[in-house]
């Protein structure tokens, strides 16, 4: 019996802003996030978007794509680094607001008897609830289980990460019928408690508040959805994250040179770029390249053959990421699908190829795992029409996107928007206070 991915659906933010535009009001060259980072637009969520629209647009994408019978799926396992509570979990609005809109053909509950929950390990959570759910069908291979991986990926202003920013989702059905990836049980596995990233929790009791200038002089902000980071330590982190979970990987595989198998190679990308520059070190440790030096790692950068590596096994998973930026749990989801959906466009074949997966979540951890393209995988790619959906967003000015940024905005951009939508916080009520209302634009 095989598992994997029987379908996939996904969501990207209806907003975008050209990385040109913010590179000149930042006063960086645009060439650097161009052609150094591989950064094109920068998806942004409009005021009534947030991480549980997202997973409801991806899961009912899913579900309406796939004729899928709600009642149906046994569990839904949410990764995200964004959520919107810290006890309800942003899976059970996502259910809350599916529910509504299937009420008309499955009556009311239809996830009744579901399992739902968040997972959480900032960008690798979902890769998480991945193999979390593929155990869980494996045990009990007659049932389906959903996979979202749904994020919004905000930095400060002005601050080294605004420009990766980024958000959406991906939902994924996770099954024995794996109609677009088979999964193989081999998860070279890599952690390490480290400070790179991260979102500390940020309460005061009223009175601290008053005390909580001098006992915090610095910038700590209260209730900021806006992470601590060290950009280039976070890079070190990751590299080493991937090496070392690659090298356990061997390890249980017992496979030699493993990348050399794969048609393409699946990273978290926190932009386009990243797993191209970071995976230079695994390359020269495999190919006996020295690699010690900043000059000896730039010349296999540079060099002849890995250019080329690049160009046959990671270069098509970059486009999406190029457009959209940073997924946090949902980047490496999104990378796949910029992958198969390239390979698709251009008439490719790939039933039955291998494809590696490389996925790191900062604190931190590191997955690495493979697949095999299933022989239905062309109807299922059919379905997405990713590059042309991304074409049918709306572009914002940098003003805009400031205003979106600080939350100041009162009414959405797109007021005439279809889909999900956040309509209101619960303020006056005191035992609902912070209650999130949604709706159902048709
Ligand atoms: C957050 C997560 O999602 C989890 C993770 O993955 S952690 C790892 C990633 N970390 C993050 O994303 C944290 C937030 N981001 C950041 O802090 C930063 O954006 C970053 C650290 C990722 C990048 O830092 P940076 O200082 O902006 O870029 P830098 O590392 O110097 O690279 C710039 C590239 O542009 C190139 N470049 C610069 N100017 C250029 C120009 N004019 N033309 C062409 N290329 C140019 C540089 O040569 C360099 O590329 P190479 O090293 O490949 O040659």
């Amino acid at each position: 019996m095989t598992f994997g991915i029987e379908a996939a659906g996904y969501y990207v933010p209806s907003l975008y802003l050209e990385i040109r535009d913010l590179a000149e009001k930042r006063g960086i060259d645009p060439a650097k996030l161009e052609k150094g980072l591989g950064l094109h637009k920068m998806g942004f969520p409009d005021v009534h978007e947030d991480a549980a629209t997202f997973a409801a647009e991806a899961l009912l994408k899913l579900i309406r794509d796939h004729n899928l019978n709600p009642k149906d799926i046994a569990r839904i396992y949410l990764g995200t680094e964004s959520a919107l509570d810290a006890a309800k979990p942003t899976a059970s609005y996502a259910m809350q607001m599916i529910e509504k809109v299937l009420e008309k053909e499955f009556g009311e509950r239809c996830f009744r008897n579901c399992d739902v929950v968040d997972m959480t390990f900032a960008c690798i959570g979902a890769v998480d609830a991945l193999h979390n759910s593929l155990d869980f069908v494996r045990a009990n291979p007659g049932k389906k289980a959903v996979v979202i991986a749904s994020d919004y990926a905000k930095y400060e202003l002005a601050s080294s990460g605004e420009y990766t920013q980024g958000g959406g989702a991906v939902a994924l059905l996770v099954s024995s019928k794996p109609d677009l990836l088979e999964i193989e049980n081999n998860w070279g596995i890599a952690t390490e408690g480290v400070f790179d990233f991260f979102k500390p929790r940020r309460h005061y009791n009223k009175e601290d508040l008053n005390s909580a200038p001098e006992a915090f002089p610095d910038k700590i902000e209260i209730f900021t959805d806006e992470p601590v980071f060290d950009g280039q330590y976070s890079n070190q982190c990751y590299q080493d994250r991937i090496r070392e979970a690659y090298q356990h990987y061997k390890e249980i595989t017992g496979k030699d040179k493993p990348y050399e198998a794969w048609k393409y190679l699946i990273f978290h990308l926190p932009y386009a770029f990243h797993g191209k520059r970071v995976f230079t070190e695994i390359y020269s440790l495999e190919n006996g390249l020295p690699y010690e030096t900043p000059d000896e790692q730039k010349a296999v950068a540079k060099s002849e053959d890995y250019l080329k590596f690049i160009s046959e096994k990671i270069e098509r998973s970059q486009r999406a990421s190029s457009e959209i930026g940073n997924m946090y749990t949902a980047s490496i989801f999104m990378a796949f699908l910029s992958a198969i959906q390239v390979a698709f466009d251009e008439g490719e074949e790939l039933a039955g190829s291998e494809i590696g997966f490389l996925g790191y979540g900062s604190g931190s951890k590191s997955k690495v795992f493979a697949g095999k393209i299933s022989e239905n995988w062309k109807t299922e790619a059919a379905k997405w029409n990713l590059f042309e959906n991304l074409k049918n967003r709306t572009a914002i000015d940098f003003q805009t996107y400031e205003m979106l940024h600080r939350k100041k905005l009162e009414s959405s951009v797109n007021n005439d928007y279809k889909g999900f939508g956040l309509t209101s916080v619960e303020s006056e009520n005191p035992v609902l206070k912070g209650a999130r209302y949604y709706h159902y634009k048709d």
